[in-house]
């Protein structure tokens, strides 16, 4: 056995990260502060089935993310989502189709990063407060006052607020992450008993409290009753409700929603709310990841690149590259 790498964050670009450095021949341990895998692409199980209350959907533009992505649709992971798209301006709903090719996790969004995981050695519920250098190895503190180590190198997949403190053993890294702003998102779901009388699937929006809207049923996989919404608030609005109470913001969208419909919009059977504290960079960055070889610390996730499912796995395998690019070096010296 070789002295793992921890790896703290068990999202998209944590698992890419993990998954690359296992097909290297190295081991891993990763953490999380969760249940569960997925981060900001978890779905939640409720009355109404899976959820998708973060990432709605996401693209391939770079090759060899879309590469992955056909080797998660041929194992059934992945599908390919085809929604009757609108936009929503200024109070008018209008259909707005384009050629885009948009993918989901099938049957949730987060069946993609629980394949990912599978069997890899994680510890959930575990929430990593210090990351120190012993000696010679990497050391880890989480908030229950337990120690985790020794491991040969750490990887931060955290978003950036997070990785702050993280990275402080590399204070180069730790002021680039805290240099980064991130964008919360409130994020609602609506189930209705009877279908709702629109044949609006996915429809982006300005000038509204609401910046997205997406039906659950028109995702490949999902359960075919009740009629699910997910509503998404911009970042404005998100920012300037922060603390409202859940029940607020479920009314408030609900309203929203109602008026941009245009169809009559019963009380739901079922409401969710979940804040998403940093749902998203302010601003792309083009970092892939941050590194500091000779120390054997790094940093992965959205936040080094796009900001979307896309960049947060091209992220996870900056880093691998990296760190495996490092290690050949050293052997070589
Ligand atoms: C509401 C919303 C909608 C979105 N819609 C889309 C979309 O449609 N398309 C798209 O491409 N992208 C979308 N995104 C963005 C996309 O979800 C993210 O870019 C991507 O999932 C980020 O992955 P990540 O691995 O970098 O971070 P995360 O998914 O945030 O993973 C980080 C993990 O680290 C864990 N963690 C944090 N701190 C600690 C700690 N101290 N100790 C242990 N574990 C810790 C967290 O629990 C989490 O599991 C959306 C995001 C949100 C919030
Ligand atoms: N809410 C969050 O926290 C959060 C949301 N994110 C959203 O994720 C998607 C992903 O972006 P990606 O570039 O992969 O997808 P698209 O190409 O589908 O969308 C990009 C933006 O382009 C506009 N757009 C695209 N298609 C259409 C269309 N058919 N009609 C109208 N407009 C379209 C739209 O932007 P605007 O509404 O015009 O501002 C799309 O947003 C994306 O939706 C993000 O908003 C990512 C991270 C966090």
């Amino acid at each position: 056995m070789s002295i793992p790498i921890a790896i703290i964050g068990t999202g998209i670009a944590g698992l890419s990260a993990a998954q690359a450095l296992v097909e290297a021949g190295l081991d891993v341990q990763l953490f999380d502060k969760s249940r569960g895998s997925g981060g900001r692409m978890a779905s939640k199980r409720s009355e109404s089935g899976s959820l998708d209350l973060g990432a709605q959907y996401f693209t391939a533009r770079d090759r060899r993310f879309a590469e992955a992505v056909q080797q998660w649709r041929a194992r059934g992971w992945a599908a390919e989502w085809t929604p009757a798209l609108y936009h929503a301006r200024e109070g008018r709903l209008s259909p707005s189709p384009d050629e885009q090719v948009r993918w989901v996790g099938t049957p949730r969004m987060s069946s993609i990063t629980r394949a990912m995981l599978g069997a890899l050695p994680v510890q959930f519920s575990c929430r990593i407060t210090e990351v120190f250098r012993g000696d010679q190895h990497w050391h880890l503190q989480d908030a229950d006052g337990n120690s985790h180590g020794p491991f040969s190198h750490a990887i931060v997949a955290t978003p950036a607020p997070q990785a702050t403190n993280l990275l402080a053993a590399a204070p180069k890294l730790a002021s680039v992450a805290a240099s980064v702003t991130m964008e919360p998102t409130w994020s609602v779901a609506l189930s209705f008993a009877e279908p709702l009388d629109t044949p609006v699937e996915g429809c982006f929006a300005q000038d509204s409290p609401l910046d997205w809207l997406a039906r659950t049923q028109s995702k490949p996989g999902r359960a075919p009753s009740p009629d699910s919404w997910v509503l998404h608030a911009s970042s404005e609005w998100s920012r300037h409700n922060l603390d409202l109470s859940k029940e607020c913001v479920i009314e408030a969208l609900h309203g929203a929603f109602a008026e941009m419909i245009g169809c009559a919009v019963p009380p739901p059977v079922e409401s969710i709310a979940h804040r998403w504290l940093y749902a998203r960079p302010a601003t792309a960055h083009q970092w892939g990841a941050l590194s500091d070889g000779d120390l054997g610390l790094y940093a992965c996730g959205d936040w080094c690149s796009s900001g979307r499912v896309e960049g947060a796995w091209l992220s996870g395998q900056e880093t691998a590259k990296r760190l495996q690019a490092h290690i050949a070096n050293h052997a070589w010296n």
